[in-house]
């Protein structure tokens, strides 16, 4: 399974790979031949009178070898680095191509750590696979092979001489790597449950400090860092010292003093010549290289695989159908029309049922109910964050699943409880709508989005550079996104709890700004304050999923029901929100 996530990611570049694998091959036997010419040219070095033609013929053919040699590994990494090169930028492109037709609501789970290790750190670990290990590893085979191959062909004895240390190598390599993989998940939790530690260290330290829990979490920091530590230590204490032993084992004194060991018999005993003995000990002393370069390469292939299987999954993520007509159609007004639609999440739990009801062009319906009820849900539907289980919702008559995305997001503006202000310039972040707009639009955008005077405060205006030069505060954020909303003038609006991050001060701008925002427009508004939705043209109050209640503010608090429940208790809380106090409530 694995290797079939691989293969079929590689498809495309096989060629190139292949390309790469056998121009690697032969570099790797190129290098050799002049291990042998040496010996060769040492042994006619050795005759008298010298032969001067043959010597000129081993040194050219040593020279020409490795040449040859170098130009062909030269290559292998050239083709092996373009398939990379095109593998790279082919999965950027797929998987940037994919995240823009994934379902909206997909980016809003935990999902965009995951994203970034595959665009960033996966296709990193796919680099070294590609480019490297491929040519590394053919070279690192084909070596030991060829050079023991052509040692048999000399004497037997020579090629089995060159293995002699294998069996011991062996032994401590199988030690080395007893439990690699048990030991590596092993790992891989304890350094997972550090980082949960610190995570939740960081993201909670407000409530930790509050409630003087800092030790209690620094405790638990310190005890996910000990057992890190007391596994780690022995672990890697015992594989390093393995390790010692079989890099000593595969040191070049070792190999050397093993060859002439064993090599002094049969030279004394006449059945080899030193010259193919010096030739024995130099094909020995490749083959540490070889090892090594295998156990690395193994290693990175495993942690490539698991990247692959990541870019795979995230590739195989189910987007939004594409609509089916061939011409684009567009909706003939700003009329929405929910048609007894209902929703479940991927669970399966039904969280909106058979929901029907109309907002007609230029009026705001109010979406109010208890944590839970489903009124953000609902509202994400009409962007496609998602799309109905059953039923259909409509723009204008037309089917929201018929809409090109470029359509829908042309008719539909939304401004969610989390503001994501871009790192770019303030005046980057208001015309993100409206890429060409006019200096006059833009700052009359944020004037009636009541936040021109806090930007022409800054030093650089429009300028300033959003994260680098200042932050703003949530409020302010809000607001900036209203000016961007204004500026983009869609004609339905969905407004999730826009007023959420601001102060009793700033949510009185905010809801000024709002209601400018609205004027003329189809607006679904889901706000945790009644008094700011009581002029609204409809409420609608959710359950449970269903729709318990529906009307007019009047109406409303005129009948039992969960609304004037609602509405007494905010009453209370706060005696002075009557609608026809509130400043810049949302108009009718
Ligand atoms: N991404 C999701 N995956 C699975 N279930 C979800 C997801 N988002 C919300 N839910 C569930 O759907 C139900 C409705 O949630 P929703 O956020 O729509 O309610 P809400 O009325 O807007 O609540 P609140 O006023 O607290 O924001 C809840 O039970 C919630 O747990």
């Amino acid at each position: 399974m694995r290797n079939d996530t691989l293969k079929s990611l590689r498809k495309p570049i096989r060629t190139l790979i292949w390309g790469g694998i056998w121009l690697g091959a032969f570099g790797g036997v190129s290098a050799l031949i002049p291990l042998f010419g040496l010996a060769a040219l040492a042994e006619a070095l050795q005759t008298a009178p010298p032969d001067l033609h043959r010597i000129a013929m081993l040194a050219a053919l040593i020279v020409v070898c490795t040449v040859l040699g170098w130009l062909a590994t030269t290559l292998a990494m050239g083709l092996t680095h373009l398939a990379d090169e095109r593998l790279q930028a082919r999965l950027r492109c797929q998987m940037i191509a994919h995240l823009g037709v994934l379902p909206l609501g997909w980016f809003t789970g935990t999902h965009s750590g995951m994203v970034r290790k595959a665009v960033e750190d996966d296709l990193t670990e796919l680099h070294y696979l590609t480019a490297h290990h491929e040519v590394e590893r053919i070279r690192a085979l084909s070596q030991p092979i060829i050079g023991l191959f052509c040692l048999s062909l000399l004497d037997w004895r020579l090629a089995l001489l060159a293995m002699a240390t294998w069996p011991l190598y062996g032994v401590a390599y199988f030690w080395m790597m007893r439990g690699y993989r048990e030991n590596l998940q092993l790992m891989d939790r304890d350094l997972a449950a550090i980082s949960a530690a610190i995570v939740e260290l960081i993201r909670n330290i407000v409530v930790i400090k509050s409630y003087r829990q800092a030790r209690q979490n620094h405790h638990d920091y310190g005890q996910a860092t000990s057992r890190f530590a007391l596994f780690y230590g022995g672990w890697a204490g015992r594989t390093a010292r393995i390790e010692a032993i079989s890099a000593l084992l595969l040191s070049v004194p070792v190999i050397m003093l093993t060859s002439l060991a064993g090599g002094y018999p049969l030279v004394t005993g006449g059945q080899v010549t030193p010259v193919m003995l010096f030739a024995e000990i130099m094909v020995a002393m490749t083959l540490p290289q070889c090892f090594q370069t295998l156990h690395t390469g193994n290693a990175a292939f495993k942690r490539a695989q698991a990247a692959a299987e990541r870019i795979d999954y995230l590739l195989s993520r189910p987007s939004l159908p594409a609509p089916t007509p061939t011409h684009p159609i567009s909706p003939t007004s700003a009329e929405v029309t929910f048609d007894h639609v209902s929703f479940a999440y991927d669970d399966g739990r039904p969280v909106l049922n058979h929901l029907s009801f109309t907002c007609a062009p230029g009026t705001v319906t109010a979406l109010i109910g208890p944590s839970g009820a489903g009124k953000s849900t609902l509202a994400r539907l009409v962007p496609r964050f998602y799309d109905v289980s059953k039923g259909a919702i409509r723009l204008g008559g037309v089917d929201v699943r018929q809409l090109d995305r470029a359509t829908l997001y042309r008719q539909v503006g939304f401004v969610l409880q989390e503001v994501e202000l871009l790192h770019g310039t303030v005046r980057d972040n208001i015309c993100l709508g409206h890429i060409n707009a006019r200096e006059s639009d833009i700052i009359a955008a944020a004037q009636a989005a009541q936040i021109d005077s806090v930007i022409q405060a800054l030093p650089q205006g429009y300028d300033t550079m959003i994260g680098d030069g200042y932050c703003f505060s949530g409020g302010e954020a809000q607001r900036i996104a209203l000016a961007r909303m204004i500026l983009a003038n869609r004609p339905i609006l969905i407004l999730d709890e826009a007023t959420s991050s601001a102060d009793p001060e700033h949510e009185v701008q905010i809801q000024a700004a709002l209601s400018h925002l609205a004027r003329g427009r189809t607006v679904i508004v889901i706000a945790h304050r009644l008094a700011s939705i009581a002029h609204a043209d409809q409420i609608l109050v959710l359950e449970d999923g269903r729709i318990v209640q529906k009307g007019r503010h009047e109406m409303l608090v005129s009948q039992e029901g969960c609304y004037k429940d609602l509405w007494e208790v905010e009453n209370r809380a706060q005696p002075l929100s009557h609608p026809a106090e509130t400043e810049g409530a949302l108009p009718c």
